[in-house]
């Protein structure tokens, strides 16, 4: 009975186009009689060279995109209640161990302006060890940056603004100032060959200015691409943007800065974020940074939600086939871990998901 539930699920996934071979595969992934959403998400019809996509959209995703997981440091930046550094250390781990291998872990910032933070050097100290993955950190100037390799930093990160007014809120200064800082942050960097990666906040709406013209995007991108950062991670800080808006932002950003330099950044404020991610990596993004658990929101950009959720976009990309080397099913429990010293329930869609399918499974 299980089974022939199995092969209907399965027949009415493959349709008529199933052969031996693409029904075992299938059969398999799907696994037990329910399958489950991780299941589910490893399931792609390219998975089968009898099924190729023919749609050309589909053809031109990548083979394999790289995730920069923000969440320990923009994820909690945000946080009221100061996190221990125990329990941040513990999801840096679980992090690492569902198979993320860029991990941004902290920011040596003022202590004053983000407190939750003050414990970088604390974090830094506790996760030398761990192999597998790099660990940037934030640093607005060069104390930061002196402190962030002190503490052992092997990569740090830059953060400007397209919007003025955004730029002053966050770090107390005028873009230009603030190139002028990221200056001499990158040549100290540049002296002990440490890469850097440099942000642009507000790529498509400021909380002051409202819209902000793609232009000025690509004025701020190219200036620190110039400056010598090697990626530049393009932040939708307060998930205004839709594919309508991100066109043209990565448009005009693309004729400045080559592509395989860029990565997206996007908050999910008005649940954007998968289809803005989706056409990026149309346009030819292979970078995407994601909070485990959609945990973030700058201190700086009120009423800003969470940065997209790791869960998600790995789901997602699971379901286009393309690889990220990351295990959903750890994620989620790295997802589920930190949700619990929060308080809170896991936010991904996908762990939603699964817990109400689980709870469903009991009655
Ligand atoms: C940039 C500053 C420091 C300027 O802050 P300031 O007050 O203008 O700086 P200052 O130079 O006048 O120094 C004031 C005090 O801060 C200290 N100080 C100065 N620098 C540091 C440092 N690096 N580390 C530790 N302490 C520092 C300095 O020593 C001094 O200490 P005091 O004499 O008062 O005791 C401040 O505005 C700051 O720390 N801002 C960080 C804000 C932040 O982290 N925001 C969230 C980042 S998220 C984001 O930008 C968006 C992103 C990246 O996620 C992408 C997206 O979503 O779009």
């Amino acid at each position: 009975m299980i089974a022939a539930r199995r092969l209907d699920k399965i027949s009415r996934l493959m349709g008529s186009r199933a052969t031996p071979s693409a029904f075992l595969k299938a059969f398999k992934l799907l696994g037990n009689d329910d399958g489950d959403a991780v299941r589910f998400s490893t399931y792609h019809y390219s998975s089968n060279s009898n099924h190729s996509p023919t749609n050309k959209v589909l053809r031109n995703l990548p083979a394999h995109v790289k995730i920069v997981e923000v969440g320990p440091r923009d994820g909690l930046q945000n946080e009221k209640e100061i996190v221990p550094t125990s329990t941040k250390v513990q999801l840096i781990k679980m992090l690492v161990s569902s198979g993320l291998t860029v991990v941004e872990a902290t920011s040596f910032v003022s202590p004053k302006w983000v407190p939750q933070l003050a414990d970088a050097k604390d974090v830094m100290d506790a996760i030398r060890n761990i192999q597998g993955a790099r660990f940037p950190v934030l640093t607005p100037n060069l104390k930061g940056f002196e402190a962030a390799v002190s503490a052992g930093a092997n990569e740090v990160a830059i953060f400007a603004s397209a919007s003025e007014s955004f730029s002053k809120s966050n770090i107390n200064c005028s873009i230009e100032d603030s190139l002028a800082r990221f200056r001499d942050v990158v040549s100290a960097a540049r002296e002990i060959s440490l890469p850097v990666r440099g942000y642009v906040s507000c790529v498509v709406g400021c909380p002051v200015e409202g819209i902000v013209p793609p232009s000025k995007v690509a004025y701020v991108a190219k200036q620190l691409f110039d400056m010598g950062c090697s990626e530049i991670s393009l932040g939708d800080t307060i998930g205004v943007g839709t594919p309508g808006t991100v066109i043209p932002m990565l448009e005009n950003v693309m004729n400045v800065v080559p592509i395989d330099n860029l990565a997206v950044h996007f908050h999910d404020t008005y649940g954007q974020a998968l289809s803005n991610i989706l056409t990026s990596l149309q346009m030819g993004i292979r970078t995407v940074d994601s909070s485990v658990s959609g945990l973030g929101g700058c201190p700086y950009a009120k009423g800003a939600s969470g940065n997209v959720a790791t869960e998600d976009v790995v789901y997602m990309l699971n379901g286009l086939g393309i690889e990220t080397n990351v295990d959903l099913e750890k994620l989620l429990l790295a997802g589920d871990f930190i949700c619990k010293h929060l308080r809170r329930p896991p936010s991904s869609k996908t762990a939603v998901a699964l817990s109400s399918k689980k709870a469903n499974s009991k009655l």
